[in-house]
């Protein structure tokens, strides 16, 4: 039975009786082999390419300069580096981790953009620095609960297949897969965080806890957006990073600004993060004397700041604003000259705990992130308020732009 099936294939072929043996070719030694590996080896030849391929792109890459030394370009480097450092602790900052990275990237493989959460994103700040961060590349998720942001700011990016728009409040805990984090959302202006001050507290708190919980889980990189608000009514000017502030923890404005503080401190306790001096708008209502002052920035300059903060390798926090100090009288006035001079000026009675002055010391952020304003308040005021024209009546011709 055995033998049968041994030599099966023996029986099936033609048996020749007059058969006689051919003259010896020495080529056929050679080729025969060759011929019977094409034939039946196939997939020998496969494993030999990809050995040799692995092989090239092993000892290639690393040979070249560009790839074997520490100025490893960052834009250069693969998705698949970030995620790799997706396992160090979160105060690690994965971009000097990459930086550091001897790649062994294959050659013309360009970085692929990068998978970035922006809460708040619908709302002015996060908007406008949504338009940056999709211009550039990369995949934007923005995470709003649309309490003061709107659908419109963001609408023109529907139907791109790099921006998804999520309804979602931050006090419930998310999990996303992302690189960098900003964290914006917050109830930003007085009359809205006054609105209901547990709700703010809550949201600067967990949802702050939140964030940094998902960017601990994924190894992000995490910013938040914090507030000049954290220096409360201050005793030194203009204020320095270092200082810690003047804040009533008991009064009005207090579920904002020690909700703010609060979330620099969980910031921090995770090893990570920076807090900004964010920009305010103020309506033309004075409130008090109108002598009490406030620094205001170009959105396009607060912008840059955030991306120059985020792609660098530092932590803590950063004042982003602009020094030029402006009572509120002055502001008022400045909107008359540059943009209604029939504009009516009304004076209300002054806010509680109201901060007499205010004026960011931006010399950490010259020093380290080699940022500052470009545009002053003059200037700015009416490229705003273009901005918001067009954003609201989708005035084309109105298009906001800076030199
Ligand atoms: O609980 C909340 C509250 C607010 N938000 C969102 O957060 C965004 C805040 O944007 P706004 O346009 O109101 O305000 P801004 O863009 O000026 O705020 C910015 O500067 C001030 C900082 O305190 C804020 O954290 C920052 O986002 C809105 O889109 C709002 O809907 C949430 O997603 N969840």
């Amino acid at each position: 039975m055995g033998s049968e099936l041994i030599f099966r294939g023996h029986e099936t072929q033609p048996v020749d009786d007059a058969y006689s043996p051919k003259p010896h070719k020495p080529w056929l030694t050679v080729t025969r082999p060759i011929h019977y590996m094409l034939r039946e080896q196939r997939l020998l030849f496969v494993l030999l390419g990809v050995i040799i391929a692995t092989l090239f792109f092993t000892f290639v890459p690393s040979s070249s300069p560009s790839a074997s030394s520490s100025s490893v370009s960052y834009e250069s480097l693969p998705i698949s580096y970030f995620e790799r450092e997706s396992k160090i602790p979160a105060y690690h900052h994965r971009v000097a981790a990459a930086v550091h990275s001897v790649g062994k990237v294959p050659l013309g493989i360009k970085r692929k953009g990068l998978r970035i959460v922006v809460t708040g994103g619908a709302g002015f700040v996060g908007s406008h620095l949504v338009d940056r961060l999709i211009a550039r590349g990369d995949s934007v998720i923005v995470v709003d609960n649309f309490f003061t942001g709107r659908k419109e700011n963001v609408m023109h990016h529907f139907g791109n297949p790099r921006f998804e728009l999520i309804r979602h409040d931050v006090v419930e805990p998310l999990l996303l897969e992302v690189d960098q984090i900003y964290h914006l959302a917050c109830p930003a202006s007085p009359v809205h965080y006054k609105f209901n001050p547990v709700k703010t507290i809550k949201t600067n708190v967990v949802g702050t806890l939140n964030m940094l919980g998902l960017a601990k889980r994924v190894g992000a990189r995490f910013l938040l957006t914090s507030t000049s608000e954290v220096y409360g009514d201050p005793l030194q000017h203009p204020q320095k990073e270092t200082y810690w502030g003047n804040v009533n923890p008991i009064g009005v404005r207090s579920c904002y600004d020690e909700g703010k503080r609060t979330a620099e401190t969980l910031t921090m306790d995770y090893h990570r993060g920076a807090g900004v001096e964010a920009l305010r708008k103020e309506p033309l209502t004075v409130y008090g004397d109108g002598k009490q002052t406030r620094s205001f920035q170009y959105v396009s300059d607060l912008v840059e700041g955030l991306i120059r903060l985020m792609e660098g390798e530092h932590v803590g926090p950063f004042n982003l604003g602009n020094p030029g100090e402006f009572t509120m009288l002055e502001l008022a006035k400045v909107v008359q000259e540059t943009i209604d001079p029939d504009a009516r000026i009304e004076y209300r009675p002054n806010t509680e705990d109201d901060p007499h002055k205010r004026k960011p010391d931006i010399s950490r952020a010259k020093d380290q992130l080699g940022w500052e304003p470009k545009v002053d308040l003059r200037k700015g005021l009416p490229l705003m308020v273009s901005d918001f024209r067009q954003r609201i009546f989708g005035d084309q011709k109105e298009k906001a732009t800076v030199a």
